[in-house]
This record gives C-alpha cells, sequence and structure tokens, in this order.
C-alpha cells in the first residue's frame, strides 16, 4: 500500500488525506520533524497560505530535509500554496523549497477574481473541474516542465518529473481524479 505524507502545519491537509484514503492510500500528517522519515513513498502539500507553512518549515527544521527528498525523486504534488513553495522563483516573494523550474504569480487574479471554479482539461486527467481561492498562476515553466493545463491563457498545472503542480484545489471537489493520476501516473512509475 502507498504512504503519503501529508504537511499538516496549516490549510487545507484533511481534504487531501480523505481524498487519498478513499483512493486506498495510507497517510501520515507532517506536523513535526520526527514526522518525515524516509519510509514515505509521496508527499503531498496543500492549500493554505505559503508565507505561513514557509515560516513553519523553517522554524521547525523541516525545510531541508523535505527539499532534499524531492530533489532526490521523492513524489510531490503541490496544490496551490503548496505549488508556490515547490517553485523555483516566486514572483513577488521568497521561495521555499524551489525545486521545481517555474516562476509563480501569488494572488495573481487580482481582487475580483479572488476565487472561481472553471471546467478545464488537463492532460492525462480530462475534463476537471478547477476551484481557485487566491489562487496563484504559473508565468513561466522552465526546461523539462510539461504544462498540464491551461485556463484563461494561464498555467494552472504542470509537471516536472515526480512534481506535480497545481494552482487550483482538486481536494475541495467530489472528484479524485487527478489524486489517482497522481497516485497511478507519478507515485507508481
Ligand atoms: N488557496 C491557497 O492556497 C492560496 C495561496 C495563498 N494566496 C498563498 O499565497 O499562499
Amino acid at each position: 500500500m502507498m504512504r503519503a505524507g501529508i504537511l499538516a502545519l496549516q490549510g487545507a491537509f484533511a481534504e487531501h488525506r480523505n481524498m487519498l484514503e478513499r483512493l486506498g492510500a495510507d497517510c501520515v500528517e507532517i506536523r513535526q520533524r520526527t514526522d518525515f522519515h524516509e519510509n514515505l513513498d509521496a508527499l503531498v502539500l496543500p492549500g493554505g497560505e505559503s508565507t505561513v507553512m514557509r515560516k513553519l518549515l523553517t522554524e521547525l527544521e523541516l525545510l531541508e530535509p523535505i527539499r532534499k527528498s524531492i530533489e532526490a525523486g521523492m513524489p510531490v504534488m503541490g496544490t496551490c500554496a503548496g505549488l508556490i513553495l515547490l517553485a523555483e522563483n516566486v514572483a513577488g516573494g521568497e521561495s521555499c523549497f524551489g525545486t521545481m523550474p517555474v516562476t509563480v504569480r501569488r494572488n495573481a487574479y487580482g481582487r475580483q477574481l479572488g476565487s472561481f471554479q472553471t471546467v478545464e482539461e488537463m492532460k492525462g486527467v480530462g475534463q476537471f473541474p478547477m476551484t481557485f481561492i487566491r489562487a496563484p498562476y504559473i508565468e513561466e515553466a522552465h526546461d523539462g516542465v510539461e504544462v498540464l493545463a491551461v485556463t484563461g491563457g494561464r498555467i494552472v498545472a504542470a509537471r516536472y518529473g515526480s512534481q506535480l503542480g497545481l494552482a487550483f484545489h482538486p481536494e475541495l471537489t467530489d472528484n479524485p481524479d487527478i489524486h489517482r493520476y497522481f497516485i497511478e501516473e507519478i507515485c507508481r512509475k
């Protein structure tokens, strides 16, 4: 059985847990340094507030061990704030793990469009209901990054090897297709 670690310092981690458990994965919530160990098969970085998560990751001395594991190939899915944590460059902000060669822009849709929903095609997944909440988008995807979904001309899903970054929140829908894609296409390959 797959064992996934879910960063549970803040944000929408419980919803990821529910979704992964529905798909048969075993989940461990990562709240402190000792929760993060090498026998995890995958990692999920939830939505929430990236500046708060970054601060806590640093204080709890989780930042470097997680960065090293991602660099060593541990499959990771980052949603919304989680995508910001993965990005190499954060326009107008600081990077955290910096393992995914993309530039993201935070709170990128302006106040009027702070939150919205749309249905869009995602490569490898199909039509998917995307929920955006004060979301970032990927402004630039560098070499080796595969763009998986675009909405309104903006990149909202991308993959770089075993790293999956999403600007929206698949865990807040009832649709498990992206979590299934992560397990089957990224974790099992
Ligand atoms: N829903 C979210 O995860 C929002 C992300 C948040 N705006 C940030 O910058 O971290």
